[in-house]
């Protein structure tokens, strides 16, 4: 049956949700009165502060619109490789665009306080399980897209490049929330820093996998890491597996079951940095889906589902100035880092997933 793009879904209550992850109904922000508005932001702060991880309920992004992405998505994977490399990812970190087969990226995780380098080369003894698709605005001509050529997925490039401005948009509703939940007074203020061109659309697909291979080490679906973006939008198909670490039993972690159409929303380290760490970048993983059901078993084997997600990475401008905010410093609590501008902090990070 055709989806009927104009029938609103019905509203969903937060409270009939059972998450660890704090569950907000942002229609409060979108649609409330500025006491709403201002109790929803704070809530959103205070989960950032605690978990740095927030779920979303009645947001506006149109459900048509996620279900289509991961339609593209799972298109785009099922394509055979040969027409998959028709989009490569450009060699090196310069450029992060296109098509990563598996085992190309590896995230690596900073939390450890390791030297770069030694990170970065255990890192990279346990391969990621994944394959991606970066997508940014075409208007970016510091990061070009690198698109399949268009015969051999029609509509793929323009239903993505909508998807991206959809998410675009919708990320100043979260830049309006976080400039009131922070006391930045002005809810305009970190829209300065933003235009919506600087932000990754991320198509991920974990193919299925023998659980033992998981189970063993050998290898992971994504590695523990903290996002480097402000802050990301995350959506997930109903396989799970997403953990993030505990906010207070450091080194363990915690399941994070999908919702349906929820939008999780988590902050990455550059906000992290601008927030003087007053909001939590946390490190999070992809393992093996906590459900039975997620997994076929013959005589021989246990082979996990496959999984598709859709991070879409939100930034500020190339040469925005992150400097901590006010409201974050004071006499207790004085600056911790030096200012960055968001290009040369990027670049840093990116020469670490990549060789
Ligand atoms: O697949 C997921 O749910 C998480 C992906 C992720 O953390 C990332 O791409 O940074
Ligand atoms: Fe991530």
């Amino acid at each position: 049956m055709p989806e009927n793009k104009t029938f609103p879904s019905p509203k969903v209550q937060a409270t009939d949700i059972v998450s660890e992850i704090p569950v907000i109904d942002f229609s409060q922000f979108t649609k409330g009165d500025a006491s709403a508005r201002d109790e929803v932001s704070k809530s959103m702060v205070d989960a950032f502060r605690k978990y740095g991880f927030v779920y979303l309920i009645n947001h506006s992004i149109p459900e048509y619109s996620i279900s289509q992405a991961f339609r593209m998505s799972k298109l785009f994977f099922d394509l055979p490789l040969s027409s998959k490399t028709q989009a490569p990812h450009p060699p090196g970190f310069q450029i992060h665009r296109g098509y990563s087969h598996p085992g190309l990226e590896k995230v690596t995780d900073l939390s450890l306080g390791l030297h770069p380098k030694i990170t970065k080369s255990l890192a990279r003894k346990v391969p990621d399980l994944k394959e991606s698709f970066e997508i940014g605005a075409d208007a970016n001509s510091e990061q070009p897209n690198v698109w399949l050529p268009p015969n051999l997925m029609p509509g793929f490039r323009g239903s993505m490049t909508g998807f991206y401005w959809t998410l675009a948009e919708f990320s100043k509703e979260i830049l309006r929330a976080l400039a009131l939940g922070i006391g930045l007074g002005d809810e305009n203020y970190l829209q300065k820093f933003y235009t919506g061109e600087h932000n990754q659309l991320r198509l991920l697909h974990y193919p299925e996998v023998e659980a033992k291979v998981l189970e063993q080490r050998k290898a992971v679906r994504i590695a523990t890491h903290c996002d480097w973006s402000a802050f990301t939008l995350l959506f997930q198909d109903d396989c799970g597996g997403l953990e993030i670490e505990s906010p207070t039993e450091p080194g363990k972690f915690i399941e994070v079951e999908p919702i349906k159409n929820a939008c999780l929303v988590n902050i990455g380290d550059l906000m992290a940095r601008w927030s003087n760490d007053i909001l939590r970048s946390t490190p999070h993983r992809v393992g093996l889906p906590p459900l039975q059901d997620r997994y076929i078993s013959t005589k021989q084997m246990r082979i996990t589902r496959a999984r598709y997600s859709i991070p879409y990475f939100v930034t500020t401008t190339p040469d925005s100035v992150i400097e901590c905010l006010p409201p974050c410093v004071d006499e207790k609590n004085p600056a911790k880092y030096e200012p960055i501008t968001q290009r040369e902090y990027n670049l840093m990070r990116a020469s670490m997933n990549y060789n």
